[in-house]
């Protein structure tokens, strides 16, 4: 058999499948979708088998070829779906394959340490029980290995095989039978946790025999031996049994020396929603609006079609609710399903709400959770013990291989998108996945993204089918919007940061113990240092850009390279003292609501007091217990929150996303500013959202005030339509970088040439490249990153021309200097932002 594998170097010259030979000792193990070592050059490098075939490729010489040297896991980490999604991935956003194929796996399983095979035995015992009573003949083989790998706690698969010759099919049925697992072997921590476990070696009477012999000077070993009778000769963790009868473990293991009792590592699954328990729900009766959706996603699921649904429905219009009922379907119809959220709203709420439906069913991913916990619940996924998993952007990837249903949930965030290799957005990731598994796709939001409503439309070519829900589910209205000029504010002589509006609904709010939440939008508005007298402004000597003030640790950091100083007391220019920072943070509007407010209960939730894990959890169950009156942060507080005592939303400033340099600035301000109205007057009170800003004649501004996406969407569309952005085109942003200016302006310019000429070559021989604008070279926003300068071209397409293709042959070309002359280009298709 020959494999062809995609090896472990993220570079263009070995982005490639390369051939090998596979020994006959590992044609039983290897399949498409393991990894495995491979000689390369004179190197040793792990990959992925991308492909398997049982004759050679033509034109190479099975004498010369070169042998995979090991399997590194018997159950392939990933399916052979999944490595066409890669190839895809790799096609579409011009990153190395082993990147796409990578991001795919947990970190765990990147570090490269031995893979054991392990006994599960309870899965072992169940089996064992089962053949008993069926009177099967056993496999003696299966026996021994399953008896070896008990007393071993655990065995690389070589170790396996060299020990039983030939039980590749056993250890393979074993596996899938579950009764056999791989697992990352312990060394850095990050992989399985084991804790050390007493297990009773002798049958009870014998074991109760052996404890009345016990001389009286030995009392305690006589109490462990009591415990474990008593316990019925339940395993028991080692510290567990020290506690409790306060021995220390010296006892336990001269009682093991006397052959009782045997001390073994045993695997302890990292649950990280363990030892809490969820109410579990039931479903509610749909209102009619959630019927008719429910319906129309249902006949999809029961077809098996696969078919993109665009779920618009008002904040409050019980959207959940709906994904709940249609994984249910799902799940009744044995499929899988998975669930995106943006990572900011992975709240404890959020969760609580899908484990309180399916319980143990659901499996949780999010950046939170330590290597190793990622791991346990990746593996909860690959074992088909849970068949619904919720997760961000990553868990796309969730490696089931029945997906009937994938769920996006607030579908506009631009988290979807991720920001360095493989720059891949998780919507189309998505919608291709289910394309190739015939799975339904449901993309949720109040305020979908105009790429998403635009697919919906006859002009975007219907590709997407939209379902609306006008109305909320528990009956309330959409709460008033008033907004605020704060222009008028300070001619008024108002200088608080606070409007005279806001400050009275604040005032009332508090008398009437109803709760608040206050949104400062902190995007592209960080706290920088200016010095008062002469207008200085600290910025990084690294990167073109301000720096940011960090209040927890007094100093000044730079967002991009890590550079950090120390917080200054007099201008490095002047002299004078009036230097201090600015920007209206959290902590600021916190001190300042402090002293209008005395009294005021404030839990202040922002990149600083969120750092700690379970601290999300920990300051939004106190809101819930109305132990706070005002919950105060960026834009955390804005999504997916449920609290019934919010009465009054207020946003600080609305505007300061509207002045980025942006295409999408006015979407992401009607987008947040909608999300964040959203979380008032959900259940029985009645709700009001207050908006200051500075331009409050602006569309968006305007338009969320009014709730009314479809005026938003009509003066936005115009927009994008008169300026050719998307969804009227599509962008491929390339950056280049280089340490010297003239020639990086060299390279970059002749870039666009190179890339002009290729659309035309295509144009010519009828491939494409027909409405293909290069913009630039041109210096990118933040014009210096880490002392290197940096251009950006951007490629503007219509259609689904050769783009990806044009520009990778054009990057290509420039090979050369990037090997050599230390220019780098980096490619972002469909790019999120234009930094
Ligand atoms: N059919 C229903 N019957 C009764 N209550 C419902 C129903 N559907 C949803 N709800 C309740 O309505 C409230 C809002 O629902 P949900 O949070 O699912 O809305 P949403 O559309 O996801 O909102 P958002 O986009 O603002 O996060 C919740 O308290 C939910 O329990
Ligand atoms: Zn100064
Ligand atoms: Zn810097």
């Amino acid at each position: 058999m020959y494999a062809k594998v995609i090896v472990d170097i993220p570079a263009r010259p070995t982005d490639r499948p390369f051939d090998y030979d596979v020994p006959p000792e590992l044609a039983d193990c290897v399949e498409i979708g393991s990894r495995v070592e491979v000689p390369f050059g004179p190197r040793v490098l792990h990959g992925f088998v991308v492909g398997l075939a049982e004759q050679p490729p033509e034109g190479l010489d099975p004498g010369k070829m070169r042998a995979l040297r090991r399997v590194l896991d018997l159950t392939p980490p990933l399916t052979p779906e999944l490595v066409r999604l890669a190839a895809w991935m790799s096609a579409k956003y011009l990153c190395p394959a082993t990147a796409a194929l990578q991001v795919m796996v947990p970190a765990a399983l990147k570090a490269k340490y031995d893979r054991v095979v392990v006994l599960r035995e309870d899965v072992w015992a169940q089996r064992q029980a089962k053949q008993e009573q069926e009177t099967l003949v056993p496999d003696p083989l299966r026996l021994e290995l399953a008896e070896w790998l008990r007393r071993k706690g655990g065995a690389t698969a070589e170790a396996l095989l060299e020990k039983f010759p030939g039980s590749a099919p056993q250890l393979k049925s074993m596996l899938d039978e579950g009764v056999l697992e791989e697992v990352q072997r312990v060394q850095d921590r990050m992989a399985v946790k084991t804790a050390l476990t007493v297990f009773p070696l002798l049958p009870e009477a014998e074991l109760r025999a052996a404890m009345d012999a016990v001389p009286a000077r030995a009392q305690k070993q006589k109490d462990v031996l009591a415990f474990l009778l008593e316990n019925g000769l339940e395993p028991i963790r080692l510290s567990e049994l020290t506690q409790r009868l306060d021995i220390t473990p010296s006892v336990v293991k001269s009682a093991a020396g006397k052959g009782w009792i045997e001390l073994r590592e045993v695997e302890v699954q990292r649950d990280p929603y363990a030892n809490r328990s969820y109410k579990r729900t039931a479903p509610l009766p749909l209102t009619a609006e959630q019927q008719a959706v429910y319906d129309t996603i249902s006949g999809a699921l029961d077809a098996g079609r696969h078919e993109v649904f665009l779920l618009q429905g008002v904040t409050g219009s019980g959207k959940t609710e709906v994904y709940l009922q249609t994984i249910k379907r799902c799940l009744e119809l044995d499929k899988e399903a998975i669930v995106l959220v943006p990572e900011i709203s992975l709240t404890p709420q959020m969760v609580e709400r899908f484990k309180g439906r399916f319980g143990d069913d659901v499996a949780v991913l999010h950046s939170r959770l330590s290597h190793g916990e990622r791991y346990d619940e990746w593996r909860r996924i690959a074992r088909r013990e849970v068949r619904v998993v919720i997760g961000a952007r990553s868990a796309v990837f969730a490696p089931f291989t029945k997906l009937g249903l994938i769920i996006i949930d607030e579908e506009h965030e631009s988290s979807y998108k991720q920001e360095e290799s493989p720059k891949y957005h998780a919507r189309d990731v998505a919608i291709r996945r289910a394309g190739e598994a015939g799975a339904a796709v449901v993309l949720g939001s109040a305020t979908p993204s105009l790429e998403s409503v635009f697919a919906a439309l006859p002009d975007g070519g219907s590709r997407f089918k939209l379902l609306e829900m006008r109305t909320r589910a528990l009956g309330r209205p959409l709460p008033p919007v008033r907004v605020v000029d704060m222009r008028a504010e300070l001619k008024g002589g108002n200088r608080s940061m606070f409007s005279v509006p806001l400050h009275k609904a604040i005032a009332e709010r508090l008398h009437k113990k109803e709760q608040i939440v206050l949104l400062l939008n902190r995007r592209g508005y960080a706290t920088f240092v200016m010095c008062r007298t002469c207008g200085y402004v600290s910025g990084c000597p690294h990167c073109d850009i301000a720096l940011t003030y960090h209040q927890s640790s007094r100093t000044l950091r730079c967002h991009y390279c890590g550079y950090a100083e120390r917080e200054r007391t007099a201008c490095p220019d002047c002299g004078s003292e009036h230097i201090r920072h600015f920007g209206t943070g959290t902590q600021r509007v916190e001190e300042e609501l402090v002293k209008l407010f005395p009294g005021i209960r404030v839990i202040r939730m922002d990149v600083d007091t969120t750092t700690e894990k379970g601290a999300h959890e920990k300051w939004l169950t106190m809101f819930g217990n109305k132990q706070a009156d005002v919950l105060l942060g960026t834009q955390m507080v804005a999504k997916g929150l449920d609290f019934p005592d919010v009465t009054l939303v207020g946003v600080i400033a609305a505007d300061t996303v509207l002045n980025l340099p942006d295409f999408r600035s006015a979407e992401r301000t009607f987008q947040l500013l909608t999300q964040v109205a959203g979380r008032a007057g959900r259940h029985v009170l009645p709700g009001e959202v207050i908006v200051q800003t500075y331009t409050p004649e602006h569309y968006s501004i305007a338009a969320a005030a009014g709730h009314d996406y479809e005026a938003f969407l009509a003066t936005e569309l115009e927009h994008r339509r008169a300026n050719g952005y998307p969804p009227y085109s599509r962008l491929i942003n390339i950056t280049l970088s280089h340490e010297e200016v003239p020639k990086l302006l060299r390279l970059s310019e002749a870039l666009a040439l190179k890339l002009k000429e290729l659309a035309a070559e295509a144009r010519n021989r009828g491939e494409g490249g027909a409405a293909f604008e290069v913009l630039g070279p041109v210096a990118s926003p933040i014009a210096r990153i880490k002392d290197r300068y940096r251009f950006r071209c951007m490629v503007k397409y219509r259609g689904d021309s050769a783009a990806s293709r044009i520009v990778r042959q054009a990057v290509d070309a420039f090979a050369e200097h990037v090997a050599k002359e230390k220019l780098q280009i980096s490619v972002d298709v469909d790019p999120q932002l234009l930094m």
